[in-house]
């Protein structure tokens, strides 16, 4: 069973990223055991007080079900003592759009393929009730420089058939600033929160991912009182004031529009994914 990964044959070569609860590391799946074996991305979680989290076997059996040329292929798992204990997944040598960006220089034209690549992935993960929860640049990951694909589905869940919100209680370091004002307020995620999050996500591309630029950077700067501390309550304000992200650097009006839409107070106002990927595929004819 080529899904059936042995622990023993894995090989460490160097960090990928870590996030609250994991960490994803490359490693080399070598069981002839003479550097001729294939390079593979291993999510693992980083507590492992023994027992596994139902959370964790259920985000492996989200990635193991999704079939998508714009999401990360699942390859198999690791177990230990019967339990499965890391994700195997395809290695992308070029790593996440976070890295790429600033270090490529991408014409609008390549920056407006790649975000409607993720709102391809994204509307497919749609399609099948799920919401990510945790849409944002450093979760995507580059392919090639005409392919991208969203790369972790750690806080994505399924909504139940005529439930429009999934409501939980924060866990640790939330990603708050690519979270809808409802999210912030209510905890209430839904298909229209990850909308939010996308244009989170399209505002980082835009700026290519210039650290100077960055949500929490630009946040902190719109924060009356520099100095003070931004809390979840500042940040609620103001959102609650309108404030949102500024228009990045030579960014067409459109995307800004487009972004704005995304950023919309009222959750019923944000688009779909299906309507963003009709905007790029006819704004993107304006540029070829
Ligand atoms: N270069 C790659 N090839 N295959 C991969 C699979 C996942 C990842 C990956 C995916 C996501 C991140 N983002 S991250 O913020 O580091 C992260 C967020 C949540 C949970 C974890 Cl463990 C890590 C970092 C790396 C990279 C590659």
């Amino acid at each position: 069973d080529p899904s059936v990964f042995h622990k023993r044959y894995l090989k460490k070569m160097r960090d990928l990223g870590e996030g609250h609860f994991g960490k994803v590391t490359l490693y080399l799946y070598d069981p002839a055991n003479d550097g001729t074996g294939e390079l593979v991305a291993v999510k693992a979680l980083k507590q492992d007080n023994g027992h596994v989290p139902e959370g964790w076997i259920k985000e492996i059996e989200i990635l193991k079900s999704l079939y998508h040329s714009n999401i990360v292929k699942y390859k198999g798992c690791c177990t230990e003592l019967g339990q499965v204990v890391q994700l195997i997944m395809e290695y992308l040598p070029l790593g996440s759009l976070q890295k790429y960006l600033p270090t490529h220089k991408l014409g609008m034209s390549r920056c407006l393929m790649f975000a409607q690549q993720i709102c391809q992935g994204m509307e497919y993960l749609h399609s099948k009730r799920y919401i990510h929860r945790d849409l944002a640049a450093r979760n995507v990951l580059v392919e090639n420089e005409s392919l991208v694909k969203i790369g972790d589905f750690g806080l994505t869940k399924y909504i139940p058939e005529g439930e429009i919100y999934y409501r939980v209680r924060e866990d640790g370091d939330s990603p708050v600033f690519w979270y809808a004002i409802e999210c912030l307020k209510e905890s209430k995620f839904s298909f229209s929160s990850d909308i939010w999050s996308f244009g989170v996500t399209l505002y980082e591309i835009l700026t290519r991912c210039d650290h100077r630029q960055s949500p929490p950077v630009k946040f902190f700067e719109m924060m009356d009182g520099a100095q003070g501390q931004m809390t979840v309550m500042v940040l609620i304000k103001q959102l609650e004031k309108q404030q949102r992200l500024p228009r990045p650097k030579d960014c067409p009006h459109e995307m800004k529009m487009l972004m704005e839409q995304c950023w919309a107070a009222d959750p019923a106002q944000r688009p779909s994914f299906r309507y963003l990927i009709e905007k790029f595929e006819a704004i993107r004819q304006t540029y070829d």
